[in-house]
């Protein structure tokens, strides 16, 4: 790559869709983009607000995840700079730190000349994260469904989904750790298996792009929902509420706060501008699906870079 620069960028992720917890996920249209170029040793830049204060040595969480990677491929790791460009919000529910392990895998995988498989990158994302349901979407694009064990991970892409998305970005930030931190340690078996049907039905809908189904789903979920609905002020209004602004359904966005809404195809800026009126608190914002996934070219190292936005 001497004489270009490697050009990476990586989609958002919206995790769950509510019973499909630590499993589903969707690709969403908000990008973390990254110019890597050889340099004498490792340094991160950025000019995004979303970054500012983000770790700018080998304590960014992409150095690290691109040295465990490069050990595990047993390929020397030539030190570069990454400029990064992001509108994913941090720590808001949108899969940031997904977006942010995917660049890593797909920058080590180019430096290092490893020729890694999609299917090798993906096992390697999902054993760093435990569950495939953010990364997942980072690198297919669309939506996921996935399994993950000491084994394996077991995936099935379901495409890209022809609807709009509505999400609810509150202004506080809220860690996947704290957020995971509250969940039970076990389900009684009763409510194991009546969120098992939920689930079950939930993909069914999906697969069979039944949104009216979903919606009714999303609001049924007993993983996680009644356990951080506390840390979301709003969440439980806006998902009961949610087919009155005409939406199909809502649910906690990843690990939140961000609250998402699938709406028919169409109708988004309509649902949004409801949804606006009535929470202030929260930032309303159009998206939608994200069809490729990560994407990876050089260019010459003078030559701009298209951000996408
Ligand atoms: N571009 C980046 N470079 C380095 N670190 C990042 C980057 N983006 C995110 N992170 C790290 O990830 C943290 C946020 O991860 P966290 O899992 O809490 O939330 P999220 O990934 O945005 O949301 P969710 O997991 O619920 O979808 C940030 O505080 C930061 O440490
Ligand atoms: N499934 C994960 C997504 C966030 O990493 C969670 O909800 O905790």
């Amino acid at each position: 790559m001497r004489g270009e620069k490697l050009v990476v960028t990586v989609p958002a992720s919206s995790a769950n869709l509510g019973p499909g917890f630590d499993s589903i996920g969707l690709a969403v249209d908000r990008y973390l983009t990254m110019e890597v170029t050889l340099a004498e040793e490792w340094s991160f830049t950025s000019d995004s607000a979303e970054l500012e204060g983000i770790p700018s040595g080998k304590d960014n969480l992409i150095y690290i995840v691109a040295e465990t990677l490069a050990k595990e491929l047993n390929k020397e790791l030539p030190a570069c700079h990454v400029h990064m460009t992001t509108n994913i919000p941090l720590a808001r529910g949108l899969g940031s730190s997904a977006a942010a392990i995917i660049a890593g895998i797909e920058m080590t995988d180019q430096i290092t000349s490893a020729d890694m498989t999609k299917e090798e990158k993906m096992r390697f994302a999902s054993i760093w994260e435990g569950h495939p349901d953010n990364v997942g979407p980072c690198l297919y694009g669309g939506l996921i469904i996935g399994a993950h064990s000491i084994d394996a991970t077991s995936m099935v892409h379901a495409g890209v989904p022809d609807i709009d998305i509505v999400i609810a970005v509150p202004e506080q930030e809220l860690m996947t750790k704290k957020a995971r931190g509250i969940l039970p340690a076990q389900l009684p078996y009763k409510e194991a298996i009546k969120g098992s049907a939920v689930s079950n039905v939930l993909t069914a809908a999906i697969l069979t792009g039944n949104w009216e189904l979903v919606g009714d789903m999303m609001v049924r979920d007993v993983f996680h929902h009644p356990y951080r609905a506390g840390l979301v002020p709003g969440l439980m209004d806006i998902m009961q509420e949610a087919k009155a602004y005409g939406a199909h359904g809502a649910a906690l966005s990843g690990a939140g706060p961000t609250v998402l809404c699938i709406v028919p195809k169409g109708d988004g800026e309509k649902v949004r501008k409801k949804i606006q009126l009535d929470y202030p608190a929260f930032d309303v914002q159009i998206a939608a699906p994200d069809h490729k996934g990560s994407q990876v070219y050089y260019v010459k190292l003078d030559a701009g870079v298209e951000i996408p936005s």
